[in-house]
């Protein structure tokens, strides 16, 4: 996603950032402070964002969608951890036949919803700024360019891609949000570094792009929280044909995992203080934080590099910044430290916080 594009979705950033930070504001109580599980609050952000940009106006519709794809991926779990028995998923037990529904509802809430885009944009109305217009007008460009429609996408495809953009993009930003809280919490010296380069950029007002792209701390910061959690633990790769990788013959079909926590926790990759939490180690860039250059993935790597990466972590930046505009905090005593994997890396009991006006 190119740098301008980013820039006109900033306004959908920060008024999602506002929301939340009012809804902390207003939970504060007589006493200024309180304990909240912040990472369902940051998941409702990062859900925002998404429908907010991808939809635009019709963000309602889209925030409904991905409740439903919330809610399908819970059941989606449930059935993955019970007993699997061959064909279980197409028995008609209450959770497939609730499955199916949701299917069926997503998509045609999407079919309607991308019909009228396409209708009012062949009727020449002027074009939105969210991430389906981009899909339609690339879509559309290349279809007008080649002569052919068949290179454009098909109306589901669109669809397919529209619920990838919540799976990929909604619980990896707010799980690095989560884990940013988190440990900032435990590194109170790092939440008051933070703090100070945000005060000085923007004292007590809305962070503007030009800002954002100069935050140093608050980037190393965020390079360290995906660095020790990366959101997506590993990413996997299948031989389409017969191929030799690191010295070994793997025959075509063999799939290939790519441990990213393990490469991000090797200290012969990143030194003898591999598993501690420090930001300065980015100090120098990306490149210069370990002895190899290509060793920080969390964003995948190759052809296949996440598209989302400058979306996110602008949209973390700007989260971060707003949070820490308006908050002290610090992890409540009721927080267990329990990272696991349910596709990604999330803290297994929540993460509570005690929350702190300033
Ligand atoms: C901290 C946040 C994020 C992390 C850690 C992350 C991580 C990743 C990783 C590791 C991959 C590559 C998977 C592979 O190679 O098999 C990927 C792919 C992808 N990401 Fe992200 N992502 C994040 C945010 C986003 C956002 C906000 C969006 C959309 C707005 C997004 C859209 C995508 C898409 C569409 C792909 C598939 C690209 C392809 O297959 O060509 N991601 N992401």
């Amino acid at each position: 996603m190119c740098m301008v594009t980013l820039q006109r979705m900033l306004p959908a950033f920060s008024s999602c950032c506002e929301d939340l930070v009012s809804r902390w504001r207003t939970s504060l109580g007589s006493k200024g402070s309180c304990e909240l599980d912040v990472w369902p609050e940051l998941k409702n952000l990062t859900g925002d964002v998404i429908s907010r940009t991808a939809f635009s106006s019709s963000h309602l519709e889209g925030r409904k969608i991905f409740q439903l794809q919330e809610e399908q991926a819970e059941r989606l779990i449930t059935n993955i951890r019970g007993l699997l028995i061959p064909g279980y998923l197409s028995l008609p037990t209450k959770n497939n036949r609730r499955m199916h529904q949701i299917n069926k509802e997503i998509e045609s809430i999407l079919k309607n919803l991308v019909g009228k885009r396409i209708q009012a944009m062949k009727q020449g109305e002027s074009t939105k700024d969210d991430l389906l217009s981009l899909l339609l007008e690339s879509n559309m460009r290349q279809t007008d360019e080649h002569g052919r429609s068949s290179l454009g996408m098909t109306i589901e495809d669109v669809i397919e891609e529209c619920k990838l953009f919540y799976f990929a993009g909604m619980e990896t930003t707010s799980v690095l949000l989560t884990w940013t809280m988190i440990l900032l919490s435990m590194h109170p010296e790092w939440q008051d570094r933070a703090r100070e380069e945000i005060m000085g950029l923007f004292g007590r007002n809305k962070p503007e792009y030009e800002g954002l792209s100069r935050l140093k701390t608050v980037t190393m910061i965020l390079y360290e929280v995906l660095r020790l959690y990366p959101p997506a633990t590993l990413f996997s790769r299948k031989t389409y044909k017969e191929m030799e990788i690191g010295g070994i013959t793997y025959p075509a079909g063999v799939m290939v995992e790519l441990p990213v926590m393990f490469i991000h926790h090797d200290q012969h990759i990143w030194g003898s203080d591999v598993h501690e939490f420090k930001p300065d180690r980015f100090a120098d860039g990306v490149s210069k934080a370990s002895n190899d250059s290509g060793a920080f993935l969390p964003f995948g790597w190759g052809p296949r590099i996440c598209i989302g990466q400058n979306f996110a972590l602008l949209e973390a930046k700007m989260a971060m910044c707003m949070i820490i505009q308006s908050f002290e905090f610090e992890l409540a005593p009721s927080y267990s430290h329990a990272p696991y994997t349910v596709i990604t890396l999330q803290p297994m009991h929540g993460a509570q916080i005690n929350l702190r006006a300033i």
